[in-house]
Parts: C-alpha cells; structure tokens; sequence
C-alpha cells in the first residue's frame, strides 16, 4: 500500500494552512509535530476526504483518491480532534451505530465491537452511557470506533490528548499491534509519544513539511548539544535568557539544575546529556517559544 501526497494544499481566503505538501507515505506508523496552527488538523482532513484540497492530489496505489471515492474511504479509520460522542449511548451501542454507519455486516458488528472495546480497555465498561465516561476513556472509545471497519489507513488527530501515563502504554502498544502493514498517521503535542511510537517524525511548520525523518536520526542531529548545567539562581537566569533551557530542577542541595540546549559547551562544569526528541522540537521551533 502506498499513499502519495502531491503538492497537496489548502487555502482559506488569504490562508494557506497546507502548502504544497509532497510525500509517499507506506505501512509505518507517522508522527505528525506542529505547533498549534501548524496545518496538521488540515492535513488529516484532506488525507480522510473529508475536506477537498485547493490543489495537489492524494493517491492510494497511484489512484486519485477523489477519482476512487466510496472505495478510498473504506480503507480509512479516523479519529477527529472535535469527535462527537452521543452521551445516552452506552458504548456498545456507541460502536454498534458507528459500525452500521461504516456499512458493517450486524453480525461481525457486536463481536467486533467488544474485541476493541476489550483492546482499548474498556471491557468492562461496555453497557455503561458514555456520559459517566471520563475524557480519557472517551478518547479512547474513539480510538476503538476508529479500528471498526480494520482499516489499511488510520488517520488519528491527537489520539493521546486527554490520556494518563497508563492509557499512553496501553495506546502505545495497540498501536504497535495493530500497524503491522498498515499506514498510521497521527498527531500529537505529546513529543515523547511520537518518540516511542511512531517509525517516521514529520515536523511540520506553517504549512509545510520542515523535517522528516527516523526519530532516532532526527534526534541525533542535536547529538553534542544537550547539556546538564547546575547553577546558583543568578547564574541560572543567565543562562535561561541566553540559551533554550528544556527543563529545570532543584537538586537535593537547592541548586538549579538546567537542560540547556547550546551549539559549544555553555559553562566549563557543563556535562554532556543524550537529546530527546522533546530538545528537537524545542530547537526547532525556538523562535517562537
Ligand atoms: N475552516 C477554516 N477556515 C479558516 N481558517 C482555517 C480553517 N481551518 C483551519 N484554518 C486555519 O488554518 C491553519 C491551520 O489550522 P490547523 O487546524 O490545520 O492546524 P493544527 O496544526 O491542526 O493546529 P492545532 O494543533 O491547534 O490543532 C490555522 O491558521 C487555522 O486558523
């Protein structure tokens, strides 16, 4: 299977939110990064035929998806940013409708159902409304509507919002699970998700693609620019205006101890630290943090 974006854009008025985006996506998990705005939400919508580009094409298997229509849409699960839950429904139901909507036969509809329910943790509750659901678990039921139809392409617009640490493993390893041959994309604001679940980071900024990559190779681009300083807090403040600090803590004897993120050592006491994918995106994205 292979999806090939073709200079695909999307113009609102005078905005581009996608601009002329290229890309040959095959089975693999995606991550999509982006600050807010960044074009993601557009990207997704375009790639599930729910909004028609300005211009450019999507192809699946070197077919237009327009031109293929009903037949496209078949092999697309999606999960939207705003999905709409019917709070009287018990979530059996909840995927028993969804799965009539997607043209599901009634008797694979219930089996299937409550094996997603049962990936996604939510067995147990599978009689109770959706109401009574918290935003995880919500979340999460999406997550399982969106698997119904087994699709060849999922399209997950920031699956991991509103998840604990628990549910993220458990996200994390449904994911791993299910991808085998398939085309995942998804978007998150969560970097250390993206970092342990998906084989391909897209960066994306106003609109296009500024980086793509294995999040390892991306990650060791800043390889020798991740460095553990402790400071007073006057020195701290120094270092904070003049350099990315990722993270900061106390150490146990009330120091500051920083993440800085510098191209050459920033204090002779510096010690060298592995980058993350988080330090990346800080890098990246430093003019306008
Ligand atoms: N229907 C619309 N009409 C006008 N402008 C829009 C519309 N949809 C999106 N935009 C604009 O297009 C740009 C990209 O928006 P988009 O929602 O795709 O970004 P995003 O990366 O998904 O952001 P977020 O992380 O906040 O969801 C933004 O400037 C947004 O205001």
């Amino acid at each position: 299977m292979e999806l090939t974006l073709d200079r695909l854009s999307k113009q609102f008025g005078e905005k581009i939110a996608v601009d002329r985006v290229s890309a040959t996506l095959t089975p693999g998990v995606y991550g999509l990064l982006g600050a807010n705005g960044a074009g993601k939400t557009t990207l997704m919508r375009m790639l599930c035929d729910v909004l028609r580009p300005t211009s450019g094409q999507i192809a699946l298997n070197g077919r237009s998806v327009r031109a293929l229509g009903a037949e496209y849409r078949s092999h697309l699960g999606y999960l939207p940013q705003d999905f709409g839950y019917y709070p009287e429904f018990t979530a059996l139901d909840f995927m028993g409708y969804m799965a009539a909507l997607k043209g599901i036969p009634a008797s694979v509809s219930r089996r299937r159902s409550l094996e997603l329910l049962d990936a996604v943790g939510l067995r147990d509750m599978a009689k109770r409304r959706i109401k009574t659901f918290s935003g995880g678990m919500k979340q999460r039921l999406g997550i399982a509507q969106a698997m119904l139809n087994q699709p060849g392409i999922l399209v997950l617009d920031e699956p991991t919002a509103g998840l604990d640490p628990k549910e993220r493993v458990r996200f994390r390893n449904l994911i791993a699970s299910f991808a085998q041959d398939k085309i995942v994309i998804l978007s998150t604001h969560i970097v250390s998700d993206v970092e342990s679940i998906a084989d391909e980071v897209i960066v994306m900024r106003a609109g296009s693609f500024i980086m793509r990559g294995h999040p390892e190779t991306i990650v060791s681009a800043l390889e020798g620019k991740v460095w553990e300083c402790v400071a007073d807090t006057r020195e701290a403040a120094a270092l904070e205006s003049r350099f990315i600090v990722a993270n900061a803590h106390y150490t146990p004897d009330g120091r500051n101890a920083l993440r800085v993120i510098a191209d050459r050592c920033p204090t002779p006491s510096a010690t060298p630290l592995r980058p993350t994918l988080e330090d990346v995106y800080l890098h990246v994205f430093r003019d306008e943090l």
